[in-house]
């Protein structure tokens, strides 16, 4: 070993400046060929287990966080037992009532909406992966809700074709409310690969099973208020542009609204894209201000306020859950019948997409002064500068299209709806039972 390291020692490093005539070691050539058909051999199988090692190992993975793997966890699903109790989640107890599948129903929006058309005699199937961006438990509470009013609430990804495929094998839904989503305009520097496998791949994904499915559904569905992104004309109007997204989750979202005309285009599917502006209230998400703002006032720790350049004012058109659940189910009474059938288009289909908000920007300032009255405790207030991260300057809707074609009118204030939020925070967390995650 230590001769051929001296024969190694001497290979130049340059093979083409390499002058074998001038070599002393001319005469142990035929040795010498030997090492170098050995090292090539070992160098090639070591770099095959480099390459093997990168390919398999999880820390390779550009996207370490990507929640995607987190849905590669195994659902169990099937069984008659199982399809007994998703025909009965699904059946319709009323007249003129429709079956819904709400894809993201252990979210906040999604746990709403399951639960007003529940009540209202509609069949109701859940559907959600239970991932971990924000306290799994809070999910678990709202199911545990939903199933006391009768909606089961499938366990498994909407990336997960042949679930999806068995689900309208089993219940002929005449309509999709399809709120699973990666949520968060800041979350999307930490975690890309979760957006794009959530917003982008799982749309897709449910969009194949709906073109195939007998009869196609209508599919009413989460965008968002982030779409106008930069835009500095108010109020945002359905019309404007929508090309310049300050953050990945907006341009997803965006991403989403063409993807939706395509299938619209194509294969006739009845697509509505809801434009969400800043839903809060009870049972709200914990990765939202208004959530953390509230569980850091409470604990005597300072929270962070954004402000623009020159002391700008940053301001959401904070818009109340109970409005935004009139909206989603006047958007699915109204929408039409999807066209095609067998995955093939058998005529134009509706395609439409709606802000959803409530017409009145409020500083985060004042949020956060109504959270210190209905609190009763000063916040610690840390003024800071817009990070550029995600977030716009502000957001206003402009509702005049869903107020028309959808009756939509929302009527509840920041104050109001943050009353209500403080309320239901307050016994859910009480006695510090459960800790705010
Ligand atoms: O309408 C939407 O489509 C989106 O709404 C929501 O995004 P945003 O409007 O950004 O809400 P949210 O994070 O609660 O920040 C509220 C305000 O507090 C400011 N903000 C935030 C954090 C902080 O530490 N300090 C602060 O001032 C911040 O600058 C902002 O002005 C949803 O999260 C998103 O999933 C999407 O649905």
């Amino acid at each position: 070993m230590s001769k051929q390291m001296s024969h190694l020692d001497n290979i130049p490093s340059t093979p083409g400046k390499f002058k074998m005539d001038k070599s002393p070691y001319i005469h142990n050539r035929l040795r010498w060929h030997s090492s170098l058909a050995k090292l090539t051999f070992w160098s090639f199988m070591f770099l095959g287990l480099i390459l093997i090692f990168f390919f398999r190992s999880p820390s390779s993975n550009p996207l370490p966080q990507d929640p995607s793997r987190r849905s590669l966890r195994t659902y169990n699903w099937g069984g008659p037992a199982w399809e007994k109790r998703v025909r009965s989640s699904a059946r319709i107890r009323s007249r003129n009532g429709i079956s819904v599948l709400v894809t993201g129903a252990a979210g906040f929006v999604g746990t709403h909406v399951s639960a007003a058309l529940k009540r209202r005699g509609d069949g109701v199937l859940g559907l959600d992966n239970f991932n971990d961006y924000y306290d799994p438990s809070l999910k678990r509470a709202r199911q545990a809700l939903l199933e006391r009013s009768g909606v089961f609430i499938v366990e498994g990804d909407i990336n997960d074709s042949a679930l999806l495929r068995k689900l309208f094998e089993v219940v002929a839904f005449t309509h999709v409310m399809h709120l699973a989503a990666q949520a968060g305009v800041r979350y999307a520097m930490e975690n890309p690969g979760s957006y794009v496998h959530s917003n982008i791949a799982g749309f897709v994904n449910l969009l194949e099973v709906c073109k195939f499915a007998n009869p196609q559904p209508a599919i009413v569905w989460a965008s968002s208020s982030s779409v106008y992104g930069l835009n500095t004309k108010v109020p945002f109007s359905e019309r404007d542009r929508t090309d310049q997204p300050a953050s990945l989750y907006a341009a997803t979202k965006k991403a989403g609204e063409e993807i939706a005309h395509t299938y619209n285009h194509i294969y006739g599917l009845s697509l509505t894209g809801l434009r969400f502006f800043t839903v809060y209230g009870p049972w709200g998400r914990p990765d939202m201000a208004y959530f953390f703002f509230t569980r850091d006032i409470l604990k005597g720790k300072s929270i962070s306020i954004f402000e623009a350049a020159n002391h700008g004012t940053v301001a959401r058109d904070f818009t109340y859950i109970d409005d935004i659940v009139k909206g989603c189910l006047a958007a699915l009474d109204t929408a039409e019948k999807s066209t095609g059938s067998g995955g093939k288009k058998k005529g134009p289909a509706q395609l439409r997409v709606f802000n959803l908000g409530n017409t009145s920007p409020v500083p985060v300032s004042d949020l956060v002064s109504i959270l210190e009255r209905l609190l009763k405790v000063n916040a610690k207030r840390n003024i800071m500068k817009l990070p550029r991260n995600g977030d716009v300057q502000f957001t206003h809707a402009n509702i005049s299209l869903a107020q028309r074609e959808l009756g939509y009118k929302p009527s509840t204030d920041l104050q109001t709806g943050l009353k209500k939020f403080v309320r239901w925070y307050l016994s859910y967390y009480s006695g510090g039972k459960k800790a705010a995650g």
